[in-house]
């Protein structure tokens, strides 16, 4: 009996979050993404690198099916996420991004108070009974992002006023609000100093031990810093995946080591 447990559980331990098969995506006739597998595991920093135009971020809009509101943009292949099949149609798109929320590479709260920049997903998602619980929700989420103490005399003030830094972590916390499993980052730093970017790197790897995490970076000190896995991108194709560790010390394809050496890109 207990020979039979066991492998099971090992399989359970190394579930992947997210499962995606043979994606291939195209833009008019542009073939932007060839055939990319990878399994993406639970509660841990994936880090998508690359040379630019390589995919990283037409790949890492096919996880919350961002890429739908690009006309010209057609996504074939199957991507899983707790083994559910995100393209089938019954599937909506807008629950779909509150479970895998999107932080961006330019801070773009809303034009509104750094409150309801916050309290906006969980309202139309319906998810406070009445006003205490959304002030909860709105502290809650503030708190996690690490910009309560920052902003709490402040709520009613426009979120467009905090500096860039502050700017995306209200943008984390808006996408925290609505409960999300996972969080898309498309080189969440780039427009931040190198302070902001400290914090918002701590928060990520705070962030891990609660969401699913997997982060675009054109900088490789940052996905060494920041994640456990690394995909290395090229030329749409996903050359190798695995413990950052092992990617930036012993890369298994040339390409790689020619990326990471700055041979290229
Ligand atoms: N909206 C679009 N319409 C047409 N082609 C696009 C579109 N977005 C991306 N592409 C093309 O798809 C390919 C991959 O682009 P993508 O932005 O995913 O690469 P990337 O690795 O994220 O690049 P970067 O690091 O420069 O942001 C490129 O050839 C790009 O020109």
């Amino acid at each position: 009996m207990n020979q039979m447990t066991k492998p099971e559980k090992v399989a359970a331990m190394n579930e992947a979050k997210i499962s995606a098969e043979k994606v291939q995506v195209f833009y008019g006739d542009t073939h932007a993404i060839k055939d990319v597998s990878i399994r993406i595991e639970e509660k841990t920093v994936t880090a998508f690198i690359g040379p630019s135009g390589c995919g990283k971020s037409t790949f890492l809009r096919c996880i919350n099916r961002m890429n739908d509101t690009i006309d010209v943009c057609r996504v074939e292949g199957n991507i899983l996420i707790d083994g559910e099949d995100i393209y089938d149609p019954k599937v909506d798109p807008v629950q779909l991004r509150a479970k895998v929320g999107m932080v961006f590479q330019k801070p773009n709260p809303f034009p509104k108070s750094i409150f309801d920049n916050i309290a906006y997903g969980p309202r139309i998602h319906g998810l406070a009974r009445n006003k205490a619980a959304l002030e909860e929700i709105v502290a809650s989420s503030l708190q996690k992002a690490g910009l309560w103490n920052e902003v709490k005399d402040r709520l009613d003030e426009p979120g467009t006023g905090l500096s860039g830094g502050q700017q995306q972590r209200l943008c984390i916390a808006r996408a925290i609000a609505v409960s999300p499993e996972v969080i898309l980052m498309d080189e969440p730093c780039s427009a931040l100093d190198p302070i902001a970017t400290a914090k918002v790197e701590e928060l990520i790897d705070e962030l891990r031990e609660n969401y699913t995490i997997v982060i675009v970076t054109h900088s490789m000190q940052q996905a060494a810093r920041v994640s456990q896995r690394t995909a290395f991108f090229h030329l749409g194709n996903l050359v190798e995946e695995g413990a950052t560790n092992d990617i930036f010390t012993n890369p298994r394809d040339k390409r790689t080591q020619d990326y990471i050496t700055g041979r290229f890109g």
